[in-house]
């Protein structure tokens, strides 16, 4: 008897280990490979024609379409000739893999041109992400898309659509990455102003009329600019996964005539709201619900907005086109004129509103161990206008972080700890300060693995008169519970009495509103090295971020395949 349970067990237990090797690849998802291939090309995405970067030929380049726990490898060709390249995936954790987060002096050295680089990590979550560019101000250029992370098979979502599409915001420069990049590092300063166009879909419309245009750049009539068109059919739903990869721009989203349901943030489930217009800043991600239930003999507009700056960019328009209207015929109504641009209360509004799906809820630890407060501002350092973090403006090492704390080249970046907030009692955010002190650093966070870290970002006027702006903010590697927003000065005894501890949103992306502050907890629990940081292109190319680093010791060996760069150069590539 003992023989025969005993054999019977063995054979079991055989059956497991066996039934386990063959189960994993299908438990824990499949591969998706993708071979792209980075070139510079003439493209005219609003008639003008000028240089962009595509993958594939396109810009906005492929989508990466995924199921939950899927890997994605991604053959990545630099071919733009003369320029490095890093690809960093935006709201994907990098759980294990922190050396494929694609951030270049953080995480991996640049690919040079030529060179292929291989990027291999999971999708662990369902919702929608981003990829874009991490070198210099290439995302500028075009270099980005969306990725879709749909729930495995049989599970489902908090709510229910016909249809699944998915649109990329972005703002337009007829100048190069080369003169904004050299401008915001000249003395005297030159700002890279704001956008020629507004993109909806890589698509949007100049005006080649403009008195100055050389002939023959710009082309009304060319079809690479025939606007956008998103094609409904009456009476079905359509959840429609907005991202905006803007340089600069903040962006009200409208379809005209059409209300819309925010269900998703940042791949996360939003407590139902419905909005006329959506907010929407660089890096974020939403998901709304819209019904084709309009008139359906006619197109409506859909139209992006630039708010928070006194921009004088035209909206960028496309069509929401029912079916069998043709797509390319325009509403015959006049475009939405969208909200003021300087009206911060709905702003601020909406991002109070934006509560977790009470089905979802994964309330923050109660408390933190550590509470750093960041003053933003912008100051002059040397003679360079720069933004600074509590009077320390960011510099990026030569050599990445991960790989120097990895192998000990501390020589590589400063060791001096950055401050943990700034002379409270002192210090007017109303006014333009002069900041003095303010210095350039390369020093980093190091936060004790798996603790709770409170994040206060404070906003303050700029050097212009009676002006502040909106920041947001993007951190690499986790997501963050926003536990508040509010105006004016944070108050480290008052405000955090008011946070919200039971259903805040967890995002990866948040804004910080003008002359306000938001505050933000997450666990220090991803072993890397991870940059935080105002997802305005220009604004982190002058200094406005930090890096965090946790539980560096952790980790294995690092791929031999980021490095050769800087200090890195002894260890080699293969
Ligand atoms: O960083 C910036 O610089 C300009 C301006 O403040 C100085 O010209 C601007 O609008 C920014 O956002």
């Amino acid at each position: 008897m003992v023989e025969f349970l005993g054999s019977n067990l063995m054979k079991f237990l055989a059956y497991c280990i066996l039934f386990s090797f063959v189960t994993v690849p299908l438990v824990e998802g499949r591969v998706r490979h993708y071979n792209w291939e980075m070139k510079y090309e003439f493209k005219s995405p609003d008639c003008y024609k000028k240089l962009a970067i595509t993958i594939n030929g396109r810009s906005p380049g492929p989508s990466i379409i995924a199921q939950q726990g899927d890997t994605i490898i991604v053959e990545l060709k630099n071919s733009l000739l003369t320029e490095n390249a890093a690809i960093h995936w935006h709201g994907i954790r990098q759980i294990r893999t922190p050396w494929f987060d694609g951030t270049e002096g953080v995480t991996q050295c640049p690919i040079l041109p030529g060179d292929t680089f291989v990027y291999k990590f999971v999708v662990d979550r369902p919702g929608t992400y981003l990829y874009h560019a991490h070198y210099g101000m290439q995302r500028e250029a075009g270099l980005y898309g969306s990725i879709r992370v749909s729930l495995p098979d049989g599970e489902s979502e908090p709510f229910s659509y016909d249809y699944d599409r998915s649109i990329i915001l972005s703002d337009w420069y007829h100048t190069s990455t080369y003169e904004q990049a050299a401008g915001l590092s000249s003395i005297p300063f030159v700002w890279v102003g704001e956008p020629h166009s507004i993109l909806i879909q890589g698509k949007g419309r100049f005006n080649c009329s403009t008195p100055g245009i050389e002939a023959g750049l710009c082309n009304a009539t060319n079809p690479e600019c025939t606007p956008y068109a998103l094609t409904v059919i009456p009476r079905k739903t359509y959840r429609l996964r907005i991202g905006s990869l803007t340089s600069l721009s903040a962006l009200s989203f409208e379809i005209e005539g059409h209300n819309m349901t925010v269900v998703e943030a940042d791949g996360h489930y939003v407590e139902p709201f419905v909005v006329q217009n959506l907010f929407i800043y660089s890096g974020e991600t939403y998901s709304v619900l819209i019904k084709a239930d309009q008139d359906p003999s006619r197109n409506y507009w859909t139209s992006a907005k630039v708010v928070s700056r006194n921009s004088n960019t035209p909206n960028g328009l496309a069509i929401f086109n029912y079916y069998p209207n043709h797509p390319r015929r325009n509403p015959p109504t006049v475009p939405p004129p969208g909200p003021r641009w300087n009206d911060t209360e709905p702003r601020f509004a909406q991002s109070i509103a934006i509560k977790s799906h009470q089905g979802y809820i994964h309330p923050p630890p109660q408390t933190s161990d550590r509470v750093i407060v960041m003053l933003n501002t912008q100051n002059r350092i040397n003679g360079n206008v720069r933004w600074s973090i509590n009077n320390v403006s960011f510099n990026l090492p030569h050599t990445p972080y991960l790989i120097s704390l990895k192998h000990n080249l501390l020589h590589t970046f400063d060791q001096s700890p950055l401050p943990e907030g700034y002379d409270f009692a002192n210090y007017d955010i109303y006014s333009i300060a002069k900041n003095v002190n303010a210095t350039t650093s390369s020093g980093i966070y190091k936060l004790k693995f798996n603790t709770t870290v409170d994040i206060i970002l404070q906003n303050a006027n700029t050097m212009n008169l009676n002006n502040s702006e909106t920041h947001p903010w993007h951190l690499h590697g986790h997501d963050f519970w926003v536990v508040g927003y509010g105006k004016g000065k944070f108050d480290k005894f008052k405000d955090p009495k008011n946070y919200n501890l039971v259903n805040p949103i967890m995002k990866n992306t948040v804004p910080v509103h003008p002359y306000g502050w938001t505050a933000l907890r997450f666990r220090a629990d991803n072993p890397g090295v991870w940059a935080f940081h105002c997802h305005i292109e220009s604004h982190f190319f002058m200094g406005m971020g930090v890096v965090f680093e946790e539980g560096i010791e952790k980790l294995g060996s690092l791929p031999t395949s980021i490095m050769g760069c800087g200090d890195t150069k002894g260890l080699h590539r293969p």
